[in-house]
């Protein structure tokens, strides 16, 4: 069933197709044949047979000269179509050039944006018309004039395709390794661009013959004694009651021309739409994971400081007010450790580590007292900080399938780190790229290395993005929610696999979930955020067994696991976390508490030791070992609901 889809797909793509391609494989024989074959009788004046009307002899009649105008038509075409081709591709370059940097840059951006958004509500037409009284009467003016007309189109949708592809978590990507901005421009956002420009273009040609045909024909294009198209249409026209072929074949050549770059455009639209089209893949038995070698190489060192964060703050401002995602945060990360952040869904998990990457844009902000990785203080280390990233970080991104950029193949994804910030030859990254796919299990990897990725099924994908860190030196792996968007039958593997790859590479690990019971698994120590505050902070089965602080309790008793008795109602968590832009005097989590009092709704509460000095929680009236939070269990409905 779905080969006979595929197949009248197909079939359909090819018939549309041969239209569009046989009229341009005519037109550009007409274009590099049409000088020998017809340029003589073009030129050939005969004034005893001038302005005649159509004949077995002259098929369109002849022009006042008595030159053929059928002859003229046919050699007119290279110089139309050239014209609107190079008018085409001058408005391409400038709009596209202007879109990417007003696309990338915020300030320019505004500036350029403006300008575009009121060149764009003249019509085409009228601004070619302007241009061309500016540029000068002529080829060139008309040619100049249309580009320029075309320019404020390409660059509002280079704008466009370029801001949402810069915030791709490849584009990221690529910032945490540390390339320029004209690197990334031409690795990761042209390319991925380039589509929708080229289909634009296309049509464009189309245009671009209407419009310079129109300029010749009010005088300001082609002028005499050189013709095309638009000039011929403009002297048929003043005989077009004695020799009406004088004015229709250069009317059917421009529509004939306009329809063939039309269809060309639908053609290629419906050729990438067809390409894009994710592959069906009957996805196979997950890969056994090669044996574990935990242990094999544990770092000795109990409490070699590798991450240290103090009093991190992220603050957002703009006309409609601050908003401050992380406002007071916090800890460190020992050599071969495994952190975990957990907190509900914008508690300020991914903000925070982001900050740790340098990966908060403009207009977001990064206070610390102290941002330390690797003894480098990265809020002053400046383009040492991007290369010590680029080396010794490795991110592992939410959605695997946004982190790799579809233009590029697997294998240069992996390369990249390697010859960037190692300065490895080709020849020896390839062969650890290799065995780097090997070690995330990803079968025949040398065949994968060639694969671009949408041929990869998601859990494959975030094996690659995990391979691309191992091809740097890393020191710490960021994980972002990395088994979010995946099949539920693939986390447990992609998680074994993380943490497998951290005590291997002797990296540290800081993992970020929502989900309190998928990190048990893998950390050694647990920080729980809210509203921009690490609340509690404890080693992994403190954390479980003996939760001081109440929203802890809550998420570890709301948390559903395997082992607890399904038929038992959940607790409650009513009410929602505070946002962003607001500001509390207390503790934010006061009107959610069921211990909650005065103290805690005036006073903020410090991340404070409870009992032993690695487990901490900022609350006034902490649980205490054993203690029972009284909490409201959910109906049944709520459960469902
Ligand atoms: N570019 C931005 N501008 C302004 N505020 C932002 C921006 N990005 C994030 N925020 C704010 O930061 C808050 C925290 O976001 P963050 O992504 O860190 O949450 P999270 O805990 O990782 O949540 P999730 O699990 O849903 O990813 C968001 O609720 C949002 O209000």
């Amino acid at each position: 069933m779905a080969t006979t889809t595929t197949t009248r797909r197909r079939i359909r793509l090819i018939t549309s197709g041969i239209p569009p391609l046989v009229l341009l494989a005519f037109f550009i024989f007409l274009c590099v044949a049409g000088p020998a074959i017809w340029g003589a009788a073009a030129g050939h004046t005969d004034v005893a047979h001038a302005s005649q009307g159509s004949s077995a002899q002259h098929w369109m009649g002849t022009d006042a000269l008595g030159r053929d105008i059928l002859a003229r038509t046919l050699l007119a075409t290279s110089r139309s179509l050239v014209l609107a081709v190079l008018s085409t591709l001058i408005g391409g370059c400038v709009g596209v050039a202007l879109g990417l940097i007003a696309g990338m840059s915020r300030r320019l951006g505004r500036l350029i944006g403006a300008v575009i958004a009121l060149l764009i509500a003249f019509p085409a037409m009228l601004l070619a018309i302007f241009f061309a009284v500016i540029f000068g009467i002529g080829s060139v003016g008309s040619v100049l004039a249309v580009g320029a007309a075309f320019a404020p189109g390409f660059a509002r949708l280079t704008q466009t395709l370029t801001a949402s592809t810069a915030t791709r978590e490849y584009v990221e990507a690529a910032h945490v390794l540390g390339k320029g901005p004209v690197r990334v421009v031409f690795r990761h956002i042209l390319p991925n661009i380039a589509e929708p420009l080229i289909l634009y273009s296309t049509i464009h040609i189309g245009t671009a013959i209407l419009s310079l045909a129109g300029l010749s024909f009010l005088g300001l294009g082609v002028q005499p004694p050189a013709y095309d198209w638009g000039r011929m249409l403009s002297d048929g026209l003043a005989s077009v009651y004695t020799t009406p072929g004088g004015a229709i074949a250069p009317a059917i050549a421009i529509v004939l021309a306009g329809l063939t770059f039309n269809m060309l455009g639908e053609w290629i639209s419906d050729l990438i739409g067809g390409r894009n089209e994710a592959p069906r893949t009957v996805s196979a038995a997950p890969a056994e994971l090669p044996a574990d070698t935990v242990g094999a190489a544990e770092l000795s060192a109990g409490h070699d400081r590798l991450l240290e964060v103090s009093h991190l703050r992220v603050v957002y401002g703009s006309r409609d007010g601050v908003s401050t995602p992380v406002r007071d945060v916090s800890f460190t990360v020992n050599a071969g450790e495994t952190v975990a952040i957990v907190g509900e869904s914008g508690s300020g998990k991914s903000q925070a580590t982001a900050a740790v990457a340098q990966l908060v844009e403009a207009p977001g902000s990064v206070y610390a007292k102290q941002l330390e990785f690797l003894d480098t203080e990265l809020l002053e280390a400046g383009k040492n900080a991007d290369e010590l990233l680029g080396r010794s970080l490795a991110m592992i991104f939410q959605d695997p399938g946004e982190a790799l950029n579809p233009a590029v193949t697997i294998g240069t994804h992996l390369l990249e780190p390697a010859m960037i910030h190692l300065h490895e030859p080709k020849r020896s990254a390839r062969e650890r790229a290799i065995e780097a796919l090997r070690a995330v299990a990803i079968n025949d990897p040398a065949r994968r290395y060639k694969q671009h990725p949408h041929e990869l099924s998601g859990g494959m994908k975030q094996r690659v993005c995990i391979a691309i860190g191992l091809m740097g030196e890393p020191r710490l792996l960021i994980a972002d929610e990395p088994t979010t968007a995946l099949d539920v039958t693939v986390q447990r593997q992609i998680l074994r696999l993380i943490s497998r790859v951290g005590k291997e590479t002797h990296s540290s690990i800081l993992f970020i979930s929502h989900d309190i019971a998928v990190v048990s698994e893998i950390s050694d120590r647990i920080l729980v955020m809210y509203a921009g505050f690490i609340v509690e902070e404890a080693p992994t089965a403190a954390l479980l067994e003996t939760p001081a602080h109440p929203y802890t309790a809550l998420l570890v008793a709301s948390s559903p696991t395997m082992s607890i008795d399904k038929e038992a109602p959940l607790p409650s968590l009513d009410g929602t976390m505070p946002r962003a832009d607001q500001e509390l005097a207390g503790c934010y989590f006061a009107d959610r508490c069921p211990r909650a009092d005065a103290r805690c709704r005036s006073e903020r509460p410090p991340l404070e030791p409870v009992g032993d000095t690695s487990h901490r929680a900022a609350c006034w009236h902490p649980l205490i070992a054993g203690e029972k939070l009284p909490v409201r269990l959910k109906e049944p409905e709520e459960v469902l609901s």
